[in-house]
């Protein structure tokens, strides 16, 4: 049966020291496409001061928040908008927990289990609420609209009518290819 259910967007980062490592790039690009993940959108780019701030706003205070902040401006970052069944969940499932040994300990398979390098340097960001997801994806995707997603492209996603673009690490839509029509 074909589930009704609508895919589930999240904001998947893959922190500077990942995209620093062609090894771990790829392994974690290999985890997102063997899960099932579609990939909405990609970029890479250097997070700037004040994105990061903003995107960190909740963690003003901390005693790790000035390293979080400089750790994640100081190089490049994957940036990808990633949908499917639970997505939220599953990504942070797939990442493992935040803090490095008990990502090590627990869970030493996931991504920060094998990957991360300290509490900090923890190699993935994933949201971790629809509400969350949608703003976090305004932050970094400023021409996305995740209302207009839903609308044009979500059933395109949903009914696997994409194709793969390992290049660009996208997935594409299918347009019906009107030139070849029989009629
Ligand atoms: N006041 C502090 C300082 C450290 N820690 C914990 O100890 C860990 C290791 O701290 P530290 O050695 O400073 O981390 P680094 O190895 O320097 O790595 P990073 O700066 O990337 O976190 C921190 O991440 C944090 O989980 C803590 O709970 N309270
Ligand atoms: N105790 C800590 N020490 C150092 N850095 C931390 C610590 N807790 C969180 N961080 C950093 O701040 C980021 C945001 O924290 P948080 O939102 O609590 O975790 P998560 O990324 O799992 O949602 C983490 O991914 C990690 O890079
Ligand atoms: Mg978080």
């Amino acid at each position: 049966m074909i589930s009704k259910k609508p895919l589930q967007l999240t904001l998947a980062i893959l922190k500077p020291h990942v995209v620093k490592s062609p090894f771990a790039l790829q392994k974690i690009r290999d985890i997102i496409i063997d899960n099932d993940f579609k990939v909405v959108r990609s970029r890479r780019t250097i997070i700037t001061r004040e994105e990061a701030e903003f995107f960190y706003a909740d963690h003003k205070g901390k005693f790790f928040y000035n390293r979080l902040v400089t750790f994640v401006c100081s190089g490049p970052s994957d940036m990808h908008v990633l949908a499917g069944h639970d997505a939220i969940v599953k990504w942070r499932e797939l990442m493992g927990p935040t803090k490095v040994y008990q990502a090590q300990y627990l869970a030493p398979n996931t991504i920060r289990g094998t990957f991360g390098l300290s509490d900090t340097r923890n190699a993935a960001h994933g949201s971790d609420s629809p509400e969350s997801a949608e703003q976090e994806i305004k932050i970094f995707f400023k021409d996305f609209n995740t209302t207009k997603w839903y609308q044009i492209e979500e059933p395109f996603f949903s009914l696997g009518q994409v194709r793969f673009d390992p290049k660009a690490f996208v997935h594409i839509i299918n347009e019906v290819d009107t030139t070849k029509s029989t009629i």
